[in-house]
């Protein structure tokens, strides 16, 4: 097997883009090649200003300002990176499938064919493919099944290598990882290739954090890791609720069991409902593979972290419609925050985007600010629902750029990304602008220490009861 010098990458994505830039910055003297059909976005990512990259994610444009140009490049042309690299990444998405068996459940796997039968019939000499995106266990099976099948005669080696990384934290998680996992293939060929893909990794990684197992180990690993990190969200978030009913207050009580080292305190923070493009589909595909499989019980106890997660925004948004004296018909409700975490400018799956929904279908009037986020992202997730009429869409959601102007004579806010600006604003001149009484619905937890109700908001927060300053 030759050593790597030259990899490509088939995705410029949230993964690819990120993990190429890092294997770069470490490993100068391989040529690392991301490629993607999307034109914009490798005009986006080879952009001179580093502002207008494709993702925003802190830390991520000093890495490609060191390497991009040295031994980082980012092209179109997937066919000639394919015939150069020794080794490749396909980051591909592999969103739920949205037709036919498995429709709204199953990972959907056609770009991943595509890519191993463009490799296939690209390749002219034996390379190692490294599965980077998120798949079912047992996906390699069918990887190397086209590879073999459709080849010229070449040897691959498949081995899976699932990205952890989580978005918002995406260098800082690259570059001092917890663990790398990669599986492969137990035979000499599947062991020298794992040797490669663990010496590329090594550069910067203490060795005891780079782990090797099967292929099906560490593909099922990954959804499993999310699975866990999910229902974690959703068991404290169930907890919120009950916290509302009973004056327990969920912040004290996550510290409280957080403590005890084998829960440990990460992952407790009750929200209005996790987002992101992972943790639903993720766990809707283990779901999936576990009825295919005839394990009922299995599924059953998985799908409720996700029925837990939809209830907790359904009601976080009739919450906001009983407290207004169940109307909020015309209306303004500002917004807070649309993307589906802090520092980032990913919206999708975001728990904004249902609110907006459910308010919209109650007939308010929306105004949007999102440090982050672009108005046509916005308008974009909202049309994609296919559950509102454009043209309401367009009279009842502005998005603006100042958050005061969002704020200003709105019945309430509700906040819905924990983004570290807010709780820097001048918070007497936001009451001062509101329609009395002014209300504040945290689905973040974050209002605590600005004690909102010294000014006289009336402050609704996940996992505490509302409060005032009358008590
Ligand atoms: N976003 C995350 O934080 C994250 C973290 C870990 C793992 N993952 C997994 O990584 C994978 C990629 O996720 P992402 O968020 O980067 O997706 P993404 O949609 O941001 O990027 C995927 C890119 O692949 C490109 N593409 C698709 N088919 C192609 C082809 N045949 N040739 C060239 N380019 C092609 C698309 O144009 C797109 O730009 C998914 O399986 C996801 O589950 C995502
Ligand atoms: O205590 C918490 C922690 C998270 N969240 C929410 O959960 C969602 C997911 O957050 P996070 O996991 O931090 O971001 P992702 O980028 O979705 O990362 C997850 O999904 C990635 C894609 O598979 C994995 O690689 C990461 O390890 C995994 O953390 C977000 O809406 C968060 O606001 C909470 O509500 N409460």
């Amino acid at each position: 097997m030759r050593p790597t010098k030259n990899i490509c990458c088939i995705g410029a994505g949230y993964v690819g883009g990120p993990t190429m830039s890092v294997i770069a910055q470490k490993n100068p003297s391989i040529k690392v090649t991301c490629v993607d059909l999307n034109e914009s976005r490798i005009k986006a990512w080879n952009n001179e200003n580093l502002d207008n990259l494709p993702i925003y994610e802190p830390g991520l444009a000093e890495v490609v300002a060191e390497a991009r140009g040295r031994n980082l490049f980012f092209s179109t042309d997937v066919d000639k990176a394919i015939d150069e690299a020794d080794m490749i990444f396909i980051s591909v998405n592999t969103p739920t499938k949205t037709y036919g068996e498995g429709k709204g459940m199953a990972a959907d796997l056609k770009y991943i064919e595509l890519c191993a039968r463009q490799i296939a019939r690209v390749a002219t000499n034996d390379k190692i493919i490294v599965e980077k995106s998120t798949l079912p266990v047992r996906t390699a099976e069918a990887v190397k099944s086209i590879l073999d099948h459709t080849g010229n005669g070449v040897n691959f080696q498949i081995l899976s290598n699932p990205e952890f990384l989580a978005e918002g934290t995406a260098i800082q998680d690259l570059q001092n990882a917890d663990r790398v996992l990669i599986g492969g293939e137990n035979t000499e060929d599947g062991k020298l290739a794992m040797q490669e893909l663990v010496n590329i990794y090594a550069s910067w990684l203490p060795k005891d954090r780079i782990l090797t197992t099967n292929v099906w180990s560490s593909e099922l690993s990954k959804l499993v890791a999310n699975a866990f990190l999910a229902q974690r969200v959703s068991s404290i978030n169930a907890i919120s609720e009950l916290c509302e009913v009973t004056e327990a207050d969920v912040q004290e009580v996550a510290k409280a069991i957080g403590k005890d080292s084998r829960i440990g305190p990460k992952f407790l923070n009750a929200s209005v409902g996790f987002g992101g493009s992972c943790f639903q589909k993720d766990i809707l595909n283990l779901v999936y593979i576990s009825k295919s499989l005839g394990l009922n019980e299995v599924a059953d106890y998985w799908e409720q972290v996700i029925i837990m997660n939809d209830h907790q925004k359904n009601r976080f948004a009739r919450k906001i419609v009983k407290t207004l004296y169940n109307t909020v018909a015309d209306k303004k409700i500002a917004f807070l925050g649309w993307a589906f975490k802090k520092d980032t400018n990913d919206t999708r799956e975001s728990a904004a985007i249902y609110i907006a929904e459910k308010l919209l279908h109650e007939q308010a009037n929306i105004t949007i600010y999102d440090p982050k986020v672009k108005e046509h992202q916005i308008f974009s997730d909202l049309e994609y629902l296919g559950t509102l009429d454009p043209e309401i869409i367009k009279q009842r959601v502005r998005v603006v750029n100042d958050p005061y102007l969002a704020m200003d004579q709105a019945h309430a806010i509700a906040i819905l990304t924990e983004w570290d600006e807010f709780i820097t604003y001048d918070w007497r001149r936001v009451y001062d602008k509101m329609v009395k009484p002014a209300f504040v619905f945290d689905g973040r937890g974050i209002t605590d220490g600005l004690n909102l109700e010294k000014y006289d908001f009336q402050v609704f927060r996940l996992g505490k009861s509302i409060t005032t300053n009358k008590g």
